[in-house]
């Protein structure tokens, strides 16, 4: 939990010892990341714009685990396409009319805003040898006027993001620093690359309700214990029991995502024809090495009353 008078800043974060762990922040503006380095070689890199993750290298940083398209705006210009967007505080196409969220663009304000480094700690643990954790902040103050006006409430959203040997974790705390409740809904919006989708498995889903967005929101519940992808597929698959979701390529295990207080997951790819109607999406035919595995709080919304705090997120191991 983070109190707004003891909000960590990268000025006043204790001088974390980072043994081994190379951090840097790279460009200015609107193009600045934060990149970090472990001394095995895995490195995650950060866009402040939108707190996006960029790349996330493991296997000693030979492996890049997500896809970003050639075509994604890097420069603060529009949302990312590929990475980690992170989704708030509305997932999709806000509801028409009625709803706080309303005003607010497609997958809200976050992935478009301008994000505070914080500052980094580092562990060096039994288990995972070297980690360096890099913390963003977001807050009502940093919003644009628009957005603002949009969405008329006092937050504030710490990312934590922990890059160790084989896995990444990123959590979100969101506080309610205003006087009213608010309500929201949270994705992260992950682009896992992929040799060929054709080759894909996904495990885990098995027995759970979705909605597919290319039928029609119509409701299904999943009758494959393997999710294959052969066509566009657009589903939000909520109230999840099991706490993983794996990612098999050619029959060998390739991801588990595994999620924190989060019950929701979209699984997404554009295939064919709607990879060639997004205009950032390059290669045309890049829709057959990523698929978006979306973890989120996305069916109905998250309350927060003034003063609470909601936290939730995954841990993605590339098992390569
Ligand atoms: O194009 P974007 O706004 O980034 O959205 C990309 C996709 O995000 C999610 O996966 C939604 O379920 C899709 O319906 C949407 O097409």
């Amino acid at each position: 939990m983070v109190d707004r008078a003891n909000r960590p800043s990268a000025l006043n974060a204790p001088a974390a010892a980072a043994p081994g762990a190379q951090v840097d922040i790279v460009g200015e503006g609107a193009s600045a990341k934060v990149t970090a380095t472990l001394p095995s070689g895995e490195s995650v890199e950060v866009l402040l714009y939108g707190a996006t993750v960029t790349s996330w290298k493991s296997n000693g940083g030979k492996t890049e685990n997500l896809f970003l398209s050639e075509a994604a705006a890097v420069d603060g210009s529009k949302a990312v396409r590929g990475g980690i967007p992170v989704v708030f505080p509305v997932f999709g196409p806000p509801p028409k009319s009625g709803h706080a969220t309303s005003a607010l663009p497609q997958h809200g304000f976050a992935r478009t805003s301008r994000w505070e480094y914080l500052g980094k700690s580092s562990s060096e643990d039994a288990l995972d040898g070297n980690s360096v954790k890099l913390d963003f902040g977001l807050y009502t103050s940093g919003l644009s006027e628009d957005a603002r006006k949009a969405w008329p409430f006092d937050f504030g959203l710490v990312y934590s993001i922990t890059l160790a040997k084989d896995s990444l974790q990123t959590v979100i705390n969101v506080r309610n620093e205003g006087e009213n409740s608010f309500e929201f809904q949270f994705l992260l919006h992950t682009y896992l690359k992929v040799q060929d989708i054709s080759k894909v498995a996904v495990n885990g889903l098995l027995g759970v309700q979705y909605v597919d967005k290319v039928l029609n929101a119509s409701t299904h519940t999943e009758s494959n214990s393997s999710v294959t992808i052969s066509g566009e597929v657009d589903r939000v698959y909520s109230s999840i029991p099991q706490d993983t979701t794996s990612v098999l390529e050619d029959g060998k295990p390739r991801y588990d995502v595994v999620r924190d207080n989060l019950q929701d997951t979209v699984v997404w790819n554009p295939w064919i024809e709607k990879a060639n109607s997004i205009g950032d999406f390059q290669p045309k035919d890049g829709y057959k090495n990523m698929v978006c595995i979306e973890v989120g709080a996305v069916n109905g919304w998250q309350k927060l009353e003034k003063g609470e705090v909601f936290e939730g997120g995954q841990v993605i191991k590339s098992l390569l």
